[in-house]
């Protein structure tokens, strides 16, 4: 009696920190996932939360709360640790991606690392087009063309390298590579744009080009960012969570978050009292 009291209890606590702002129109939902690298412990505790279609959505929490685990999940990297489970819903427009083909995910969910990883071997161009070949996908000249520079436009990078296509991508400075990666994942169409940390290893004029394109892509990619960098955040987010050992404490849009958390492990977190 006094389990289902403190449930119940525990359920009025956990919806009072979701925001009723929270998307209608969601593209992604999250359902009771949980995941664990060892028995017994979950790395990501029973998270629920819906994604709304074209917003930047940021995920934050200190060190070792969940954050990447979270967003490998949403592209089934997560299964490349053999050990891991997972339970819970995933839904990407109303699918269970947790069901379908992992390849068909990752071309729906495109990810852009911490560290700028252009495949070391392939050209800028083919760069571009690498997850057409690793999906074996052929496609006539004229459209890989267009479909390069289409890519390297939106991310700002057709003027600088026009001219060099066929030079290696790690020729770039580390800003236009990460562009580059941003590229190679968008070439695929994706529904939604995964990054993780996609800036901690870029200057800050570097940081501030991607910030300004994350701005520009929303319009037509939903995006959802882990970031450490709180400022960041403020700057690009539509929505926040914050996450906190596996949980998502609080999921708001980011001005309400940041002017006004509701839990107090949020507003220390924003206060820099710990992570
Ligand atoms: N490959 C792994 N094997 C076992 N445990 C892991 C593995 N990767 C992460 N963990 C554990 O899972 C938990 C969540 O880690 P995760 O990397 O998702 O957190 P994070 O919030 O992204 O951290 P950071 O901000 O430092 O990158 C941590 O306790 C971490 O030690």
């Amino acid at each position: 009696m006094e389990n289902t009291i403190t449930l119940k209890k525990q359920t009025v606590e956990n919806k009072k920190y979701m925001s009723t702002a929270i998307p209608e129109d969601p593209i992604l939902q999250l359902k009771k996932v949980s995941i664990s690298y060892t028995a017994g412990k979950n790395a990501v505790n029973n998270v629920n939360a819906d994604i709304r279609k074209k917003c930047i959505t940021a995920i934050m929490g200190p060190s070792g709360c969940g954050k990447s685990t979270l967003l490998r999940a949403i592209n089934r990297m997560h299964e490349l640790y053999p050990d891991i489970r997972i339970s819970g819903e995933i839904l990407m427009n109303n699918r269970n991606i947790l069901k379908m083909n992992p390849m068909e995910v990752r071309r729906m969910a495109g990810m852009v690392f911490q560290r700028p990883n252009p495949f070391p071997t392939m050209s800028i161009y083919e760069n571009v087009l690498a997850g057409y070949k690793l999906n074996g996908i052929s496609l006539p000249k004229k459209e890989k063309d267009e479909l390069v520079e289409t890519c390297l436009t939106n991310v700002g990078l057709w003027n600088e390298v026009k001219d060099s296509l066929l030079k290696k991508g790690t020729f770039l400075s580390g800003g236009q590579q990460q562009r580059l990666c941003i590229a190679r994942a968008l070439a695929l169409k994706p529904e939604v744009l995964l990054m993780d940390e996609p800036t901690s290893a870029l200057d800050p004029i570097a940081t501030n080009r991607i910030e300004e394109l994350l701005l520009q892509l929303k319009n037509e990619f939903t995006i959802l960012i882990v970031t450490h960098n709180m400022s960041q955040a403020a700057r690009i987010s539509d929505y926040s969570m914050f996450m906190y050992l596996g949980e998502l404490i609080e999921y708001d849009k980011t001005q309400n978050m940041f002017t006004n958390p509701k839990d107090k492990r949020t507003e220390e977190y924003l206060n820099g009292q710990f992570g």
